[in-house]
């Protein structure tokens, strides 16, 4: 049973996907939606095996705003062809809001989207015209009678299109009202208070695991957990250079596993974070910086606070 309140006739709950080239204002929206810089929780609720950027909780409605997997990395989305993990997404949201920056025409990248966006027919689509401070109203129409056009050009009928500001807050509200409205009737799917999870720092953490118990998979078997401090792109980097820092701790039970793995003169630990390391830019498509710590947490597996704590 869940300890999430009885849903009542009015209430709805679901899932929306902020959809847009790199730069079209997904991130900035999503925490203007959610009220406050996403903080990192570890709230793994078992409704969802979607990656979760940010929950909006309102009295009438959860709005549950998913990451489409991949599809922020530039690398992947240049491919030719979405995978079928992100149509999945797509067609498993209950709408999709598509991002087209005001400021910027309508390119190839855009078009791109939105023609893999109609191919998930039945889902609701509402277009975004971000960043509308940054516009006069002649340069809005504009891009509003192009967003119509393109919506026409792939057979989408836009559910609605409303000109939004993320760093000014103009319709911020509006646009979670129209998203809400996509949803269906349905009881809270996350208890009050989560405002994400972020499931790349679950993947990374599995991997430094993985990492950690390579070769001593007997010794250690299950005494192993990682946890992610913090992780997010490095200030100040050139566009092009991106980096990314992630400071990780290795849990074990016991001081006597330390040395296994720590190595003779931590050499063991650097290979396990070179090894990491290597998988994780993999994973993001970006060079990361990893920081490694040991730590001893006695007997986590068998103590409900450093369970907790870990993220079970
Ligand atoms: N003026 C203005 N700038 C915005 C607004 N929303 C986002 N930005 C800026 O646009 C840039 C990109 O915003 P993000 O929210 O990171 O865009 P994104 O779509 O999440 O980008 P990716 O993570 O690369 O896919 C940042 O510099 C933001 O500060 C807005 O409403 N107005």
């Amino acid at each position: 049973m869940s300890s999430t309140p009885e849903s009542t006739p009015e209430f709805r709950s679901g899932f929306a996907c902020f959809v847009g080239r790199p730069n079209a204002g997904k991130s900035t929206l999503t925490n203007a939606l959610v009220g406050q810089k996403i903080v990192i929780t570890s709230s793994k609720p078992q409704t969802t095996r979607h990656a979760v950027r940010g929950i909006v909780h309102r009295p009438d409605a959860q709005l549950i705003l998913v990451d489409t997997p991949g599809l922020h990395k530039p690398r992947t989305l240049l491919g030719e062809r979405l995978n079928d993990v992100v149509k999945t997404t797509w067609a498993e949201v209950d709408v999709i809001a598509i991002c087209l920056p005001s400021n910027e025409r309508i390119g190839p990248g855009d078009r791109f989207l939105v023609t893999e966006a109609a191919k998930v027919a039945k889902t609701p689509k509402i277009a975004l015209a971000t960043k509308s401070d940054l516009v006069g109203p002649d340069r809005m129409a504009e891009h509003l009678s192009e967003i119509a056009e393109l919506g026409a050009s792939v057979g989408i009928e836009w559910t609605a299109v409303i000109p939004v500001s993320a760093t000014d807050g103009f319709q911020t509200e509006l646009v979670a009202d129209e998203l809400v409205k996509q949803l269906p009737a349905g009881r809270p799917l996350y208890p009050d208070g989560d405002v994400t999870d972020e499931p790349e720092e679950i993947l990374v953490g599995e991997l430094i695991r993985e990492a950690a118990l390579e070769g001593v998979r007997d010794e250690l078997p299950h005494s192993i957990a990682v946890t992610i401090d913090e992780m997010g792109l490095r200030e100040d980097r050139p566009a092009d250079k991106p980096l990314v820092d992630i400071y990780a701790n290795i849990y074990l039970e016991r001081d006597s596993q330390k040395g296994i793995i720590i190595g003779h003169k931590g050499a063991r630990l650097r290979e396990v974070g070179a090894n990491a390391r290597r998988q994780i830019e993999a994973l993001l498509g970006t060079p990361v910086y990893l920081d490694l710590h040991v730590k001893i947490a006695k007997n986590w597996q068998t103590d409900a606070k450093h369970l907790r704590k870990l993220g079970f």
